[in-house]
């Protein structure tokens, strides 16, 4: 079947090649630039994937609508543009391109502190005018003045580096940013107080986001030193403009340099009236190279997402390395699996759910098997609404705890996962593991130790050790004509309680002919 895909921005031809060229994918590209919001809503609906820049505003109304929706992305780095709750929710994966534009956007930070320090902007009006106004546009140097650098990322880093290239002191806050990485860095760090009472010259580059929305406020405006000059090439919004305005008019702010606005376009803006402001209309990440960059990466998600389940720069999903992802994949099934049978062995509503992660796997990040165990547990009662995206979320909204535990000890094995439901009545856990050459194994079930493969359909048995027990429960499907495949047994003590794992060749609808035996007093079929 054609995989749908809308482009609703503008993007590098070039970058979106690897769709072009794509031969083992059925692929349907549609370009659409010019889309209202209402007339997205409508046309989304039939596409699989959506492609966009920061002008398509994802919105929660145009993701209900979209009900083939597979995975958004975006060719560049902010996703303020895109409902991410309501992506998550509805399990849409959202991709990015985090380093595309990096160089581009740093190289356009830069050239905005210079053109700012140096009035390039107005002075080139001027003379277009045809004034030769020499003394007017009288700048200052960027040597020997401080850079305060907010938000110290991939873009932060790089126009830090080049800050220091004109012989400028940095100082930056990030709040990942150590007293051992600053030094490394070759800046100074400290809290945001601390950056902007020291600078000069203030660049802001965070996303955007709750915690940094109008960060930089009236009130760190009063902290600064008169005369200081603020740089926006990151997002509108993290600047508070009238705080910006009032600052720039009272005479705190010398100059400001805006390349986004809390509303765009912002053609009309007053900032854009004042002398001391100069602005460009959301230019960052706009260069040939950086274009094609940014949907070239998006567009190889695309492909790996639909090829083979895997992405590198998921959003809304954790993002694991490449070989970290390549050492936990082999047990993605087997986590699915093992929730899904766990899942059976309670009808009760599910509180917690705990993850054991031992052997080799203990090592690595594992959310992405978690993500994909929980959603084997989840399916049996949201059938295929769950996926990997809004397993956890799922989780979560029902009020169900999700624990990881890790430990390095496999006992007997190299690696294994068991996975325990627990409700307000019973706890139930399943242990599985990779044999090496063998395949997938689920080897205990709560206290019971067996070996089983775990696909196909199973019938799960609780009896009491008594002798004719098996032998039963062989009739009786005989009777049905239920051919059994394999067969093991295990119990906690002699003439204790007891369990038998059966591998039938055919779905057993109903049970209850098991359940009336005496000495049976449970029985669960398992279809994996
Ligand atoms: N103007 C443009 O065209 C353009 C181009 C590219 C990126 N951007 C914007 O620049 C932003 C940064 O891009 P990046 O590639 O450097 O991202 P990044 O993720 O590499 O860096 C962002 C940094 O901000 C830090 N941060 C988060 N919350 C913070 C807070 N409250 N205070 C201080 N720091 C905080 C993070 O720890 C991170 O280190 C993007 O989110 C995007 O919105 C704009
Ligand atoms: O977040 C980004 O990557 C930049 O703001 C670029 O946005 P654009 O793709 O609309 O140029």
């Amino acid at each position: 079947m054609a995989i749908n895909i809308l482009i609703s921005d503008s993007l590098s031809e070039d970058g979106i090649y690897p769709l072009r060229q794509e031969r083992k994918l059925d692929l349907n590209i549609v370009i659409d630039t010019g889309l209202t919001p209402d007339e997205l809503k409508v046309k989304i609906k039939d596409f699989d994937v959506l492609l966009v820049r920061s002008q398509t505003k994802v919105t929660r109304d145009i993701i209900e609508a979209a009900d083939n929706l597979k995975l958004i992305g975006r060719a560049g780095v902010g996703v303020d543009n895109i409902d991410l709750d309501a992506a998550t929710e509805k399990g849409i994966i959202v991709v990015n391109a985090p380093d595309g534009n990096t160089n581009s956007a740093a190289e356009h930070t830069t050239a905005m502190i210079m053109a700012l320090a140096r009035h390039i902007p107005h002075a080139h009006m001027s003379l277009q005018e045809g004034r030769w106004d020499r003394k007017k546009f009288v700048g200052v140097e960027l040597k020997n003045k401080t850079l305060g650098v907010i938000g110290f990322g991939r873009i932060g880093q790089e126009v830090a580096h080049r800050a220091k290239g004109n012989r400028m002191d940095v100082i930056a806050y990030d709040p990942f940013l150590t007293a051992e990485k600053a030094e490394k860095l070759g800046v100074d760090f400290g809290s945001v107080e601390d950056v902007v009472k020291v600078a000069d010259f203030i660049t802001v580059h965070t996303p955007l986001l709750k915690e940094t929305k109008h960060m930089i406020n009236k009130e760190i405006f009063s902290l600064m030193k008169d005369g200081v000059r603020i740089i926006n090439c990151a997002r509108g919004g993290i600047i508070d403009e009238i705080a910006l305005y009032d600052a720039i008019v009272e005479g705190k702010v010398a100059g400001s340099a805006l390349d986004v606005m809390e509303e765009e376009p912002f053609v009309g803006n007053r900032l854009l009236k004042l002398p001391q402001v100069i602005a460009t209309p959301h230019l960052g990440a706009s260069t040939i190279e950086a274009q094609e960059s940014v949907a070239v990466d998006v567009s190889h998600d695309i492909l790996s997402y639909f090829n083979i389940g895997t992405v590198r720069n998921p959003v809304n999903m954790p993002s694991i390395p490449k070989d970290i992802i390549a050492k936990i994949e082999p047990f993605f099934d087997l986590g699915e699996k093992l929730g899904a049978f766990v899942s059976r062995l309670s009808d009760a509503a599910v509180e917690e759910i705990n993850l054991y992660y031992a052997g080799e796997l203990a090592n690595f990040d594992v959310r992405p098997l978690t993500n994909n165990t929980i959603k084997g547990l989840l399916k049996r009662n949201l059938g295929n609404h769950v996926n990997n995206v809004n397993a956890r979320y799922l989780a979560e909204r029902n009020t169900i705890k999700i624990n990881e535990h890790k430990t390095t000890t496999a006992k007997g094995f190299l690696n294994s996962i068991a996975v325990e439901l627990v409700t307000a009545t019973e706890t139930h856990k399943v242990t599985g593991t990779l044999l090496n050459g063998l395949g997938a194994r689920i080897v205990k079930v709560d206290d019971y130790v067996i070996d089983v493969v775990p696909e196909g359909h199973l019938l799960f048995i609780k009896h009491t050790d008594k002798p004719g027990a098996i032998g039963r429960v062989g009739t009786l499907l005989a009777e049905k004509n239920i051919n059994i495949a394999t067969m093991q047994v295990g119990r906690s003590n002699q003439g204790g309680d007891a369990i038998m794992m059966l591998s039938v060749d055919n779905h057993i609808e109903n049970v209850d002919f098991l359940k009336a035996q005496e000495n049976i007093f449970d029985a669960k079929t398992i279809d994996l």
